[in-house]
């Protein structure tokens, strides 16, 4: 695939904005590295469009990542979760196809964006559908997911594919897509995610449509977190590409995460952290809207059903609903609907099972622990853009440090400031210990990650009583019928949505995902807390937490400029990122000069702008 030695040498210094330092330096001159889009080049249309949609200056990773990409350079970006990557390669992504569209009748598409799961290639094509609609231009954008109608998705020719690499493959074998067509349209492609795109499987689908990729099509590949996967990708799909990258591991091993959230965590026992969340919800010590991450569904059912007890009205997003289902509770939670969603985030646990089941040559095909029912296309955790999701409560962790870096990115997202708490039993401190010590902590550094100050211990035991009581109530039976009821209601959901939603596609408040599941409703002495349950202490932090909402509500990304620019920037998890030109192949050939790239992030080429 690499054409290294071909044409012109890609520069050695890419054409970033000008600063004083070297990389993760977090110096330079700040007022140089803030160009505007029209400054880097974006197309007016696309100036205006953003303009409409409230984004007024691009982001650091745009800012270099546009100018490179409409250069036809081949990017690696690699920046923190809620970045602004997906902007930063559809708008010169779309500004390429406005040139282009239209100069010859093509039977493929000319720009295919491969992500992991459905719920990314939805929210990817509803955000270039609407760029398209608000720059009034004649481009083809369409979804492909498992279980669509390829045929009939394809039809018309898109210009714009937004697809799982496994439809790909589908399409191509099937010949609903034909190889020799896409080798003759395909000009960008984009993995995005691509983290996650070979540890959901995709690897053998991208070996296939690796086969198709011709050697003009340009190649980008945008990640969250490094690992052995994305430079796998990079050196199996990509030419030479330009790195860009935060701040390298050692250098600001904390500035991963974004500074603007703040990370708490609570040390419970594990039977403790029902009473332990109800204490956060129920006093609200915690901002809404709020994000729970499970590890499992039954979990999941476990908790919705214990909070309903208490007042506290839930929906539980997870593998096993029907996808119109999950993309609707996700509109609706992001259009603010319902403050409280329960994700079920398994799939790091699938994976291990799944390689120790292999590992052990138990390849049962039991049907009873076939878990075909599940989509194996689902995922809430990388990638998706939730709204003004404040807190994020691991009420499980995750088993790995990446995975727990992509649940707390679901906050502080853009602009916006938010907090994770995650509860921690005893059995978890191994993994705590391990995300700590990737933050950066040791004896001579403070954590970024501390203990959650605003729950009393006389608080949460003033509460032990009746969330004892309540979660003996909450049966192995009663999650089981929960969970059926939940998913019968949401199939019938699902085909009244599909035919609703195509003759109403703004319509979000038909059917409500926080449905109650319990047939009795929640008993009035335990929907309210009684004042003398609460000690002051307690009534304070709850106060305060309602008073910082108030004060946030306030001050929205339009009203940024009131914090002095350094300190702001500080915080910024938009900013910090470093660039690294492609190494100039020197007879040694392409996959080795990346490889040495990668080696020399630190090295003179890298370009901290911030
Ligand atoms: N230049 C910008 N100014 C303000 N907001 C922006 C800008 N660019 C993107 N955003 C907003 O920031 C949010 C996060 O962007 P995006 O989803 O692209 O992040 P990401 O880097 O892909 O995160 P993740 O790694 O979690 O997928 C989105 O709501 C997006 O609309």
């Amino acid at each position: 695939m690499g054409k290294s030695g071909e044409k012109e040498a890609p520069p050695t210094e890419p054409p970033v904005p000008r600063d004083g330092g070297g990389a993760g330096d977090g110096g330079g001159d700040e007022a140089e590295d803030e160009r505007s889009f029209e400054e880097i080049g974006l197309d007016p249309r696309l100036v205006r469009a953003l303009s409409k949609k409230g984004v007024e200056k691009p982001t650091p990773i745009q800012q270099v990542a546009i100018p490179l990409i409409l250069e036809g350079k081949d990017v690696v970006a690699r920046a923190k979760t809620g970045s602004g990557k997906t902007f930063a390669y559809l708008l010169p992504l779309l500004q390429k196809l406005f040139s282009s569209s239209g100069s010859k009748s093509k039977v493929a598409p000319s720009a295919i964006v491969l992500v992991p799961t459905r719920e990314l290639s939805q929210q990817v094509r509803t955000e270039v559908l609407s760029l398209i609609e608000l720059c009034r231009v004649q481009l083809k954008a369409v979804e492909l997911t498992g279980g669509a109608d390829m045929r009939a998705a394809l039809a018309g020719s898109p210009d714009i594919l937004v697809s799982t690499p496994g439809c790909i493959r589908k399409c191509l074998s099937s010949g609903v897509l034909q190889p020799a067509s896409l080798s003759d349209s395909l000009e960008i492609l984009v993995l995005d995610e691509a983290d996650l795109l070979l540890s959901y499987g995709y690897e053998e689908d991208l070996r296939a449509l690796k086969a198709h990729i011709p050697r003009r099509c340009q190649c980008l590949l945008m990640s969250a977190t490094s690992s052995a996967d994305v430079e796998k990708l990079k050196k199996q799909i990509l030419h030479n590409p330009f790195i860009l990258t935060l701040p390298e591991v050692g250098d600001v091993k904390d500035d991963i995460i974004p500074k603007n959230v703040q990370q708490f965590w609570i040390s419970c026992a594990e039977h403790d952290k029902l009473l332990h969340i109800l204490a956060l919800l129920k006093l609200e010590l915690v901002q809404k809207k709020v994000l729970i991450f499970m590890n499992t569904i039954d979990m999941g059912f476990r908790l919705k059903l214990f909070l309903e007890k208490f007042g506290i009205r839930s929906a539980v997003l997870n593998a096993e609903l029907p996808q119109n289902s999950r993309l609707h509770m996700l509109e609706e939670f992001n259009a603010g609907l319902f403050d409280y969603l329960i994700a079920t985030d398994d799939s790091e646990i699938k994976e291990k099972a799944k390689a120790n089941d292999e590992n052990q040559g138990q390849r049962k095909k039991s049907r009873k622990h076939a878990k075909a029912k599940l989509d194996s296309e689902f995922g809430v955790v990388r990638g998706i853009d939730f709204k003004n999701v404040h807190t994020v409560i691991n009420f499980e962790m995750p088993p790995s440090v990446a995975g727990y870096i992509h649940r707390i990115g679901r906050t502080g997202r853009a602009y916006n400031t938010g907090s994770a708490v995650s509860l921690v039993s005893p059995k978890e401190m191994d993994i705590l210990e391990e995300i700590k010590s990737f933050l950066g902590e040791d004896e001579n550094k403070e954590s970024n990650l501390v203990p959650f100050p605003l729950l009393t211990k006389n608080a949460v035991e003033s509460l032990r009583y009746r969330a004892e009581d309540v979660a003996k109530s909450v049966t192995k039976v009663a999650i089981r019928e929960s969970r059926a009821q939940d998913l019968r209601n949401e199939i019938l959901n699902s085909e009244k949505l599909k035919a609703h939603f195509e003759a109403n596609p703004r319509d979000l408040d038909l059917l409500k995902h926080d449905k109650v599941l319990s047939k009795k409703p929640p008993a009035s002495h335990l929907r309210d807390v009684p004042d003398y349950l609460l000690d002051p202490k307690t009534q304070e932090a709850s106060k305060m937490v309602k008073l910082a909402r108030a004060a946030m509500g306030k001050c929205n990304p339009a009203n940024k400029q009131v914090t002095k620019r350094k300190s702001r920037k500080s915080r910024d998890p938009l900013k910090t990122f470093t660039v690294e030109a492609p190494k100039r192949a020197q007879g040694g050939g392409n996959k080795a000069n990346q490889r040495d790239g990668d080696h020399n992030r630190k090295s003179k080429k890298r370009k901290s702008v911030d």
